[in-house]
């Protein structure tokens, strides 16, 4: 195409421009995409085989961003969603898309990252079906909700897509209802008390975050206030109130997350009243957990997770077992009675603190969890002459560091289960991986119904 050519289409579009476009599948973040004169446009909330009229909300040179004005042809699996704001929060993607069709996405999601990354052999992959979870709705137990002033009143919710807007939302059907409750309840505390809440443009007022997570097995409710600085207005009046109107809430911390930084944690805790953790059940063990620990956010789905995870292993009594990327522990710990031990490593040390207390909890005496980067542990460990048979590694959604990537190539455990929770990463990093192993299959598991995150369990085993 001639410059000319293209500056011409360039000029032809613009925000708020209309037209008529045929959506072809979804994209990784679960948006519809079509296609204008070439350009790829992005359109949330539109599904395969619909033809919508496409408002145009944003250009960029590479592509386009719009809205759904009209849907023209529906699609046979769209489907009501629960919740009024599903097109409008960021973080619902898929609620418009019948379930059936959600877990064919994700296993797509797999494919195509494959597809981008071509690990060896990626072509003969065993990509199994997506196991569905339980619960489509009120399965999450942690809501980490922005907290501003919205139209002169306090407002807890999440963003719109690609921008700082916040949507106050009063209900979220995703959410275990209990922690919706709790939310609601603080809100209005903020409110009757007066307590300043965070501005960004002035970067000034205290409270920016709730995070409230909710035990699925005992029901006990951890609340976390993240806060721009140490001191917290009218605490003594507010914690009052909780003690009175939130009996399920035993535990209620403040995190310190001075100024206006993408992280939403800080690192300093301030306990306020109550426990200074909840206790979780799964598997058949009993977990505590803090407030800054990573855990799983459907915990029914979780046991199935671990147990694919464990499938994967196939782990004996003689297996020296290292739980990467541990956060509580919650993997070894479920598989330390079938082997002789678990050795784990995770970066916060309030997670470590719980791993290791949590192995006393359940009486387990062969698992022993660290502070420190996978990364970094692992050569040590290995230099202090620790030998081992199995690998299990639950990275963030980044994927593993390279290092760590170098360090399994060398060690070459001969049992090694990959817990993913970011695609992009995992075909990456298998691209590596698979100078050494061969990949048995990869089974994903639908942790996050409504949503467009994938998870997924590789089985791995050395080259022959
Ligand atoms: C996806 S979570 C998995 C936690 C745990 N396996 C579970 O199922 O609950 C990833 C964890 O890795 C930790 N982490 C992040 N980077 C790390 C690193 N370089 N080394 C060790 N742990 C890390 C995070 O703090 C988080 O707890």
């Amino acid at each position: 195409m001639t410059q000319t050519k293209q500056h011409e289409q360039d000029v032809e579009v613009w925000v708020g421009k209309r037209f008529p476009l045929t959506i072809r599948r979804l994209g990784v973040n679960g948006h519809g995409i079509g296609y204008y004169k070439h350009k790829v446009c992005f359109v949330p909330g539109a599904l395969p085989n619909e033809v919508v009229v496409a408002e145009v909300t944003r250009v960029l040179p590479r592509y386009l961003e719009a809205k759904i004005h009209r849907i023209r042809k529906k699609s046979r699996y769209r489907v009501t969603p629960q919740d009024d704001y599903a097109d409008i929060a960021g973080g619902f993607e898929l609620e418009n898309l019948a379930y059936q069709q959600q877990l064919k996405f994700k296993r797509q999601v797999i494919l195509d990252s494959l597809e981008k990354f071509q690990p060896y052999g990626y072509r003969n992959y065993d990509v199994r079906p997506t196991i569905a979870a339980p619960e489509q709705y009120g399965y999450r137990n942690k809501a980490q909700f922005q907290v501003r002033m919205v139209n002169g009143k306090v407002a807890a919710g999440l963003y719109q897509p690609n921008s700082h807007t916040l949507v106050d939302m009063e209900t979220c059907a995703v959410q275990m209802p209990r922690t919706m409750e709790t939310v609601r309840a603080v809100v209005k505390m903020i409110e009757d008390l007066q307590i300043p809440v965070y501005d960004e443009k002035k970067n000034s007022g205290i409270i920016k975050t709730l995070a409230v997570r909710e035990s699925w097995s005992t029901g006990e409710v951890q609340l976390t206030f993240i806060t721009n600085s140490a001191k917290l207005p009218h605490k003594r009046d507010l914690l009052e109130r909780i003690e009175k109107e939130l009996p399920a809430v035993v535990s209620v911390m403040q995190n310190v997350n001075p100024g206006d930084t993408p992280l939403v944690w800080g690192e300093k805790m301030i306990h306020l009243a109550g426990k200074d953790s909840i206790l979780e059940s799964l598997m058949g063990l009993d977990f505590k957990l803090s407030a800054r620990s990573f855990l799983q956010l459907n915990p029914e789905q979780t046991e199935v997770l671990y147990e694919e995870a464990s499938k994967a292993l196939e782990l004996d009594k003689d297996d020296t077992l290292i739980d990467a990327y541990a956060g509580i522990g919650t993997i070894g710990l479920s598989l330390a009675s079938r082997v002789k031990a678990v050795r784990g490593m995770e970066i916060i040390p309030e997670a470590v603190a719980d791993a290791n207390e949590n192995a006393k909890l359940n009486n387990i005496t062969n698992a022993k969890y660290e502070v420190g980067k996978a990364e970094e542990v692992l050569p040590r460990w290995q230099k202090e002459g620790l030998n081992f048979d199995a690998l299990v590694v639950d990275p963030p959604r980044t994927g593993l560091d390279d290092q760590l990537i170098k360090q399994i190539l060398k060690v070459k455990p001969r049992k090694f289960a990959y817990v993913s929770c970011g695609m992009a990463s995992l075909a990456r990093n298998l691209r590596r991986l698979t100078s050494v192993y061969h990949v048995d299959y990869i089974q994903p598991i639908d942790m996050m119904p409504q949503t467009a995150r994938c998870e997924a369990v590789v089985k791995l085993s050395l080259r022959k």
